[in-house]
């Protein structure tokens, strides 16, 4: 059966620490991916490497660090990137095209409709859509900066079957491998949890920049989109095929949860909550456990600024994120009628209200 499979690879993959393309790298990664093509599969490919394969063309001794450096660097770097690429894959007679997108491309549903209805025609007319974050206009606080997290939200928006992240190391390991020669790897992760977060350090390449870290924090989303997730290396020829097919060089974050409507991806992944409420047990178990909508009667406190129709995060009595919503109440109304049954609401209100629920079912997203 063929599957839709988003491939990322990152900078120290591709380049040299000297800020150019390593030409050899991007044919073998062509040729393992044109080995996935050949079997039907549809195949996207998220890359990093601009600002990596640039700054030595521009004449910049190390990876730069000002934000308009960067920027040219990746302007000079993207081209060459596709340019590698496009030669690469037409010696295996596949077609590219080029997508950049921005973090508020996502926030805006329209936009990400064109781009999907883009990314779908490309795939079915079997051409390869090759992506990046388009670094010349994305300012440093709206910013993806490396493309784990691009890459997990493209798989989980395009419906992906497996989300195949690769690196220079082969996998999650206990501690940084290159640091702690003792550290021990994880073959599977069932469950993402504090103890997992707390191994993931930071960027341990001199041209990468997210780290194990922002592998981990896409490897949450996309498994909590459904997607699941490979982390690790493809050395030589045959190790994409094995990493899809469930026996790579590298750790797999497994997941059972179905894909999630893209109305619900943006809630979880994109959307700027305003405020927060805290909640009690019992509210916390029906929204986590019975499919419930949030009442006011389990509402205990109410914190932040906000409006109804915003978003709000929920919060256990232990202090912990378990999901997010989109609140029908504004803070000032919310403050009057936590703790309340819905009859005392009513009474309290008058009826002045859209809706009883604080948070209904449809508008909210488990994130715990
Ligand atoms: N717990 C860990 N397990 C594995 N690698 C780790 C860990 N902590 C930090 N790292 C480092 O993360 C690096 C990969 O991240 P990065 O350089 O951002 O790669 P990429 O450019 O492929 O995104 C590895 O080279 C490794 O040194
Ligand atoms: N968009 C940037 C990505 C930067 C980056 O270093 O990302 P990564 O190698 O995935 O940690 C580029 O192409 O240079």
């Amino acid at each position: 059966m063929s599957s839709r499979i988003v491939i990322k690879i990152g900078s120290s993959s591709l380049t040299t620490d000297t800020g150019s393309l390593h030409k050899e790298a991007v044919a073998f990664f062509a040729a393992e991916i044109a080995a996935l093509h050949a079997e039907g599969h549809e195949v996207l490919l998220v890359t990093s490497g601009a600002v990596a394969a640039g700054f030595g063309h521009i004449g910049y001794t190390s990876r730069p660090k000002l934000l308009h450096e960067k920027q040219a660097a990746a302007a000079v770097g993207q081209a060459l990137l596709m340019q590698a690429y496009q030669q690469a894959f037409a010696g295996h007679e596949i077609k590219t095209a080029q997508i950049l997108l921005t973090r508020t491309d996502f926030l805006n549903r329209k936009r990400m409709g064109n781009a999907i209805m883009t990314i779908d025609e490309l795939l079915k007319q079997r051409v390869i859509p090759i992506i990046n974050e388009n670094d010349t206009v994305s300012v440093d606080e709206l910013k993806f900066g490396d493309n784990d997290m691009l890459s997990a939200l493209v798989a989980g928006f395009i419906k992906a079957s497996k989300l195949l992240i690769l690196t220079d190391t082969d996998g999650l390991y206990t501690a940084d491998p290159r640091k702690q020669a003792d550290a021990v790897k994880y073959d599977r992760i069932d469950e993402i949890t504090e103890e997992i977060y707390a191994i993931a350090g930071g960027s341990g390449s001199a041209v990468g920049t997210g780290g194990m870290r922002s592998k981990v924090d896409a490897a949450k989303v996309a498994t909590r989109g459904g997607v699941p997730v490979f982390v690790g290396r493809v050395l030589t020829q045959g190790d994409l095929k094995a990493a899809f097919y469930d026996r790579g060089k590298g750790t797999y974050f497994d997941t059972r949860l179905h894909s999630l409507p893209r109305k619900k991806q943006w809630l979880g992944f994109m959307s700027s909550p305003l405020g927060s409420v805290q909640v009690d047990l019992g509210a916390e178990k029906a929204l986590l456990h019975d499919g419930h909508s949030l009442l006011p009667v389990g509402v205990q406190e109410v914190q932040g600024h906000f409006q109804a129709g915003d978003v709000i995060e929920v919060i256990n009595v232990t202090g912990d994120v378990i999901g997010r919503g989109i609140v029908n109440y504004d803070e000032e109304q919310l403050r009057m009628i936590r703790g309340l049954s819905s009859q005392e609401v009513l009474k309290k209100l008058e009826g002045n209200m859209s809706r009883l629920e604080v948070v209904h079912r449809d508008e909210w997203i488990t994130l715990k």
